[in-house]
């Protein structure tokens, strides 16, 4: 009989300090660490089912041995949740249609890149099935990439910063009883309540960062609980001295009188393109996808926090307009500014009293940039969106290169 579960439940050797046999432990002999909760009962189920007949479990494929041969480049798409739309949406801005007809369907075309198509999945599968081989590229948080991924060297992650999903996982406390006046994750490991006996407890969706960050700062008496959702109930209800989550508005935090504390991050998330290294290297076409996509990526994406500014501005020459541009910080554009006179007629002649400048402008920097237009003599300043921007070629590519050794 054998099992495949999820790396993080295979490698984790039991404790003697769970209160029962515990399916994740420590990373290091030396350190106290459980999970207890959920997911141990639905492996207990699991392997009880299975006690009796010959099966094998897996989350797709068992990781890849070799590249199976298809025509098609396999993307993964968040199925649902927050991040399906948005996911979606970026590569609409992208001018990439996904064709899916309706939100049940969980294979989708898109027609600008005819040799690849969309799975839809959940992004906990994206990332299993990345690595197994059922899938070549794949949009999920860094968060879901990190706690499902491991590290593992055949993810390799493409484009780290897709503008979406922006969240954070961190450690929480309650912020009253005996967490009132702490403030820190070394004054959390620093109280005198943590033994052996009676660890720090900890409840998180993260079974594998979690008990990883804990070992790294030293934290040695703690053990994990695991649930579903709602962790922040955990605390109130007695479950849990502390919980490990993501944390956005920080709205959940509050609503339930946590609090975060200094040194208590373990990572900063947002959406990111992530592939297959074994994909990229075999698989015929795929390079040149994930190219294409990076391309589009990168344009939309720099574009997205720029405005065009045009402005008219009185002047002798182009270059003297140009110097009074160059003077101010944040009118220098993104390669310096574009500057064409503006033709006039004056008593049946053509002359030249005004030059249109145009600039890329940081979206946040746009009303400085007004201010600054207008001191040095910039009038009729017109803003308009940029939509793309492509440069000759993106750093992003080349990284990946190196990183692929070719
Ligand atoms: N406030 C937030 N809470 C949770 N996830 C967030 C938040 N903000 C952004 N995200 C991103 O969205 C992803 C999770 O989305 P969501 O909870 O909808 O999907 P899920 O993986 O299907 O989760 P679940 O198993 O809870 O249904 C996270 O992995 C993270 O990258
Ligand atoms: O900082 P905030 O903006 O308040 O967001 C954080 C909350 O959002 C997520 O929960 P989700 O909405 O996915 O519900 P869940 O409990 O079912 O996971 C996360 O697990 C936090 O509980
Ligand atoms: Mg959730």
């Amino acid at each position: 009989m054998s099992i495949l579960l999820p790396t993080n439940l295979q490698q984790c050797p039991s404790s003697s300090l769970s209160p029962s046999p515990p399916l994740f432990s420590p990373p290091s002999p030396s350190t106290a660490f459980a999970v207890v909760g959920t997911r141990r009962r639905c492996l207990r189920l699991v392997t009880s089912c299975v006690s009796s007949v010959q099966s094998s479990v897996a989350n797709g494929s068992a990781p890849a041995a070799v590249v199976v041969e298809r025509d098609q480049i396999r993307l993964g798409l968040p199925s649902k949740g927050r991040m399906a739309a948005d996911s979606i949406d970026l590569l609409k801005d992208c001018q990439l249609f996904v064709k899916q007809v309706n939100p049940r369907q969980y294979v989708a075309q898109i027609p600008q890149l005819p040799n690849t198509e969309v799975w839809f999945q959940r992004p906990k599968d994206i990332v299993r099935k990345l690595l197994s081989g059922d899938l070549d590229l794949g949009i999920v948080g860094l968060d879901t990439l990190s706690e499902y991924g491991q590290e593992n060297e055949d993810l390799i992650i493409v484009h780290e910063a897709l503008n979406f999903g922006d969240c954070h996982l961190s450690i929480a406390i309650p912020n009253y009883g005996i967490f009132e006046n702490i403030k820190s994750l070394k004054e959390l490991a620093q109280m005198p309540q943590w033994s052996e006996e009676r660890p720090l407890r900890v409840a998180t969706g993260f079974t594998y960062l979690g008990p990883k960050f804990m070992k790294e700062n030293g934290i040695k008496h703690v053990t994990f609980s695991t649930a579903d959702g709602a962790l922040e109930a955990a605390p109130a209800m007695g479950i849990a001295d502390a919980i490990l989550d993501l944390v956005s508005s920080g709205t959940t935090l509050k609503e339930n009188n946590l609090k975060e504390i200094e040194g208590g991050v373990v990572l900063e998330s947002q959406a990111a393109l992530v592939a297959s290294r074994r994909a990229l290297t075999e698989r015929k076409g795929a390079l040149n996808t994930v190219h294409e996509i990076l391309e589009r990526l990168e344009a939309h994406l720099k574009a997205d926090g720029q405005f065009t500014v045009v402005a008219n501005m009185r002047g002798n020459s182009a270059e003297e307009v140009a110097e009074r541009v160059l003077s101010q910080p944040s009118l220098s554009g993104l390669q310096g500014p574009t500057i064409s006179p503006v033709y006039c007629t004056q008593n049946g002649q053509v002359s030249v009293d005004y030059y249109a400048i145009v600039i890329c402008v940081p979206k946040k920097a746009l009303y400085d940039s007004v201010k600054q237009l207008r001191a040095i003599g910039g009038s009729g300043v017109l803003v308009s969106p940029l939509t793309y921007i492509f440069d000759e070629d993106t750093p992003r590519w080349g990284q990946l290169l190196r990183n692929l050794g070719v």
